[in-house]
């Protein structure tokens, strides 16, 4: 297990801009600590998305990104990539390869290939996630021919087997059907906990995010309008101030937050 401080992910006082257009301005998060899965919601173009890029070291910014004492602007973009991984919301090219094929190739090209071993071995471990994933009968398809679903699966099973300390996924759910959407959140709160990970998921649907997260930041315009538990920062004001939406956010029979969205503010 990692250690809570030591592979804490700190972003600070973070800026990112597309030109001269800048769409986060000095924003930082509290510690993102291992272990805990923190939801990243907001309204369309909020910035969710280029904050993600930004702390995968994928596009330009200033401000502070650090991984426990290391600061991972001082690292190469591929020894940046192989602490924190990013999956992006486009899904995967339709390349004629299997799905086991492309999860190898990505297993291969991080150091957790190195530590696999021999090619019987990386071969066990890219089954291993496929299983785990519960698509291991789509190991032998050809990735053009699967689903848009069936592909997002895919691309979390190359996020997953370079087993990063970071792991930034931009709507992992949007293509998949309701049981997947739930088996994907519980298998990224699990291995979190399990591994240690500090995982960032972004998520447009609420009762997702608060049924499977542990903190909730939610971003507005570029800005942390709040973060916190999901009972702390998904309330009626927040949605009013963010979201422009009049709802109520009530506990169902079972504990978890329910958010009910009754029309436009
Ligand atoms: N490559 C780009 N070049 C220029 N502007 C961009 C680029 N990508 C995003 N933007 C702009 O940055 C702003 C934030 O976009 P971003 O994709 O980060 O939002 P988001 O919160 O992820 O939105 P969504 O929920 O719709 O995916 C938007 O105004 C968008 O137009």
């Amino acid at each position: 297990m990692r250690d809570r401080v030591e592979d804490a992910f700190h972003v600070g006082q973070l800026a990112v801009g597309y030109g001269r257009r800048t769409i986060i301005r000095d924003l930082s998060l509290p510690t993102l600590v291992p272990g805990e899965v923190t939801a990243l919601v907001g309204p369309n173009g909020a910035g969710k998305s280029t904050l993600l890029r930004a702390m995968a070291g994928l596009i330009r910014s200033t401000g502070s990104l650090r991984l426990g004492a290391q600061d991972l602007r001082k690292l190469s973009l591929s020894e940046h990539a192989s602490r924190v991984t990013y999956m992006p919301q486009t899904l995967p090219q339709r390349v004629a390869l299997t799905a086991i094929e492309t999860v190898i190739a990505a297993l291969k090209a991080s150091p957790a290939g190195g530590r696999a071993g021999a090619g019987s071995q990386i071969h066990a471990v890219a089954c291993a996630t496929l299983s785990r994933l519960g698509i291991e009968h789509l190991a032998m398809e050809a990735l053009d021919q699967l689903s848009g679903g069936q592909r997002q699966m895919v691309s979390l099973a190359q996020a997953l087997v370079r087993e990063p300390q970071v792991l930034l996924l931009d709507e992992p759910t949007s293509a998949l059907d309701l049981r997947y959407q739930h088996l994907v959140m519980k298998l990224v709160r699990d291995l979190a906990r399990e591994r240690g990970i500090v995982a960032v998921v972004v998520l447009h649907d609420l009762n997702l995010a608060a049924g499977w997260a542990d903190r909730i930041a939610m971003l507005s315009r570029g800005e942390l309008a709040a973060f916190g538990t999901p009972a702390e920062a998904i309330n009626a004001a927040h949605l009013a101030a963010v979201y422009g939406v009049s709802a109520r956010v009530e506990q169902c029979s079972r504990g978890s937050l329910q958010v009910m969205v009754d029309g436009p503010a």
